[in-house]
């Protein structure tokens, strides 16, 4: 099984290095223009920007679909921690974090990461559902302290995600000092000849392989658990798929894998389960976004100054919550911005040029009123939740890299606002006769009528407020 894993993986990393040499170039060809290009979430910063904007544990009332490779695992849930047999002073850690009992993926996902022999498993849940503390708590039940060697690596796909993961790790073994564990993360340097004598690494996949294969700083051969958190990222042939492969590679055939992620698109996952043995696959189904509470518009405009007056309309006749505006282009946010600004407009810009603390001071502000427009791009497309938003405006169409509509980008942009039963609105400004055609393959595709809305008419407009 190893070999043939090791063989697949280096024909994959083959095919990686010479389809990155491709991804390369085209970047390359695309930064000279950036300001055209479409302004996408990249996955790591929005999952750490949710991890710092969250309050706490997101809970799920939806059920569990869990597929056994292994037809001799027994499966079973628990209800408390107690319940885990896990070592006295770590059950003493969890506790003092504020929890109280297994969310949804911790009851199902514990029971068979602690078991043994140890089982493999790749596990999806939506974020904020208890995943890091669900395998970090797996992570410091298998070390053995009175082996001073590296036993479990986790791999992040940024330093800040690693230095999240840590953070926790920490906390949980606050009553477990003899516990060790080390960063691999940029500006952390050991010196080279010298062997690692910690228990755990948490890191970012370059500095995990410098350190375990190019210096030997430490055994890979020896590692009992291989954990990837934000395995969809990790293992994404544009993510970190390389690295990562190169270091499983050299993991013994024994040892424990754990991926856990929100999402995994379906040939990540095709991926994920030839590079993991007889896994257990655990899902929590996500709650689906409708549109069943919203009202949607079209307005034709002639050109992009049309498009600016059918917003001031609307806006003008509209009493209005909270308004959320999409862009394609951060060029396009910023250049609405100004003329809003300029004509009196309170708005708020968040984009992709934005570091995660900027953006986070963003969604503050517009969480607590101080703009009632927030002017975006797909960078905020996904997962966030700002409850009074009942407007969004689809400045520009969602379309995908081949221009065509992207029917999934516009049920996350819009399917938040006509949540738990509050009536949104949508509005979708129509310039061309491409905007045209995916607005009518988008209805076409959710079966949903979009209809058309005549910004010159005020007793029309006021009527969708109504
Ligand atoms: N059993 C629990 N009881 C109470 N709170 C919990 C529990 N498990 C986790 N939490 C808290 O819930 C929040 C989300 O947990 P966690 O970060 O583990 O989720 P996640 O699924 O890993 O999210 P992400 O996908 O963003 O990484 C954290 O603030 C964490 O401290």
């Amino acid at each position: 099984m190893a070999k043939q894993w090791g063989q697949k993986a280096e024909e994959l990393e083959i095919t990686n290095r010479i389809s990155n040499m491709g991804m390369a170039k085209k970047d390359e060809s695309n930064s000279s223009d950036s300001d055209e290009v479409a302004d996408n979430a990249n996955r790591a910063d929005t999952s750490l920007l949710m991890k710092i904007i969250r309050q706490g544990l997101v809970e799920s009332k939806l059920d569990i679909e869990i597929q056994r490779k292994d037809p001799n695992s027994p499966l079973h849930s628990v209800k408390s921690f107690e319940a885990l047999h896990l070592k006295p002073n770590l059950l003493k850690g969890v506790y003092a974090m504020g929890f109280n009992a297994p969310s949804k993926i911790q009851e199902t996902a514990l029971p068979t990461l602690l078991a043994d022999p140890p089982q493999n498993m790749i596990a999806q849940s939506q974020s904020g559902t208890g995943k890091t503390a669900a395998f970090v708590l797996a992570m410091l039940s298998r070390v053995d302290t009175n082996k001073n060697y590296p036993q479990v690596l986790c791999l992040s796909p940024t330093y800040e995600l690693a230095i999240q993961t840590g953070e926790v790790a920490a906390k949980m073994a606050k009553y477990c000092p003899e516990i060790k564990l080390k960063y691999a993360v940029r500006g952390e340097e050991v010196a080279k000849g010298t062997a690692i004598t910690d228990h755990i690494i948490i890191g970012t996949p370059g500095k995990m392989l410098d350190w375990g294969l190019k210096f030997r700083l430490f055994d890979v051969g020896k590692i009992k658990v291989f954990v990837l958190d934000e395995a969809d990222v990790m293992i994404d042939r544009q993510g970190h798929q390389d690295q990562c492969i190169r270091i499983h590679k050299c993991l013994p055939s024994n040892c424990q894998m754990m991926f856990f992620s929100a999402t995994y698109d379906s040939a990540v996952m095709d991926f994920a389960e030839i590079i993991v043995p007889n896994p257990i696959i655990i899902r929590l189904l996500r709650e689906e976004e409708s549109l069943d509470n919203i009202k949607q518009y079209y307005v034709k405009c002639k050109n992009v100054e049309e498009k600016y007056r059918a917003i001031c309309n609307i806006y003008g006749v509209v009493t209005i919550g909270q308004a959320i505006i999409f862009c394609h282009t951060r060029k396009n946010a910023s250049w609405l911005s100004e003329k809003m600004s300029k004509d009196g407009h309170s708005v708020a810009v968040l984009s992709g040029d934005l570091t995660v603390e900027q953006r986070i001071a963003v969604l503050d502000r517009f969480r607590a009123g101080l703009e009632k427009v927030l002017i975006t791009t797909n960078v905020l497309s996904r997962g966030i939740d700002v409850e009074q938003v009942t407007l969004v405006v689809n400045f520009d169409m969602p379309m995908d890299m081949n221009r065509k509509a992207d029917c999934e980008t516009y049920l996350h942009r819009i399917g938040r606002t006509g949540r738990f039963g509050k009536a949104g609105i949508a509005i979708n400004l129509i310039d061309s006769s491409h905007s045209m055609e995916i607005c009518k393959t988008i209805e076409a595709h959710f079966g949903k009528k979009i209809q058309l809305l005549d910004i010159e008419d005020a007793d029309e407009i006021e009527k969708i407020g109504a």
